[in-house]
């Protein structure tokens, strides 16, 4: 398997680094940090230990959303678990990999809100140039068009945990 590293390990953490520090003044101890399985984990895990580094514990759930299978091409979202604990009145920071599409996003957006989320924060390590719907309040990087794996992003489920973000194509 072939691909560019686009973005290294070194340059992750600072884009995460800098990102905590941004959005630490917007949160508090009563926000809750929802991370978009499967590819989220990495970048989740990442920026909430870069936030507590800021002083800030935030609260962390998730949901497991799939809608490219082992495809590169969104398709049909498929809900396949739901969070932990109610959001009902609490800020919410959604956390995610890759914003594409943005049809992952506005569906956790929209789910969140419904569930009673009083707002709803986002934030993604890459941000792809699409036309989309949603925007993400926090980007790590500006990546792209072109086909991401590495830092959660798989190829099939596989090459997820490569510790950098590379390209396939
Ligand atoms: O902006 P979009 O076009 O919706 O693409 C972004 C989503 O695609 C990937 O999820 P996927 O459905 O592949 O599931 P995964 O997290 O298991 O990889 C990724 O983790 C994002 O959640
Ligand atoms: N692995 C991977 N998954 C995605 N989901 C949406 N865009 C991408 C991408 O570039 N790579």
């Amino acid at each position: 398997m072939t691909y560019d590293i686009l973005l290294s390990e070194a340059d992750i953490a600072a884009r995460i680094d800098a990102m905590a520090r941004e959005m630490a003044p917007r949160l508090t101890e009563d926000t809750v940090g929802v991370c978009l399985l499967t590819g989220g984990i990495w970048f989740a895990a990442d920026l909430t230990r870069a936030l507590a580094r800021h002083g800030l514990g935030i609260g962390f759930d998730s949901m497991w959303l799939s809608s490219y299978g082992d495809g590169r091409q969104s398709g049909e979202m498929i809900l396949r678990a739901d969070l932990q604990r109610p959001v009902k009145g609490k800020q919410v920071l959604i956390m995610d990999d890759v914003l594409d599409t943005g049809a992952s996003l506005k569906f956790a957006r929209d789910h969140l809100l419904r569930a009673g989320a009083t707002e709803v924060l986002t934030a993604v390590m890459a941000s792809k140039p699409v036309t989309r719907q949603i925007e993400a309040d926090y980007v790590g990087w500006e990546a792209p068009k072109r086909y991401l794996v590495g830092y959660g992003l798989d190829d099939g489920g596989r090459l997820r945990g490569l510790p950098f973000i590379g390209a396939l194509d």
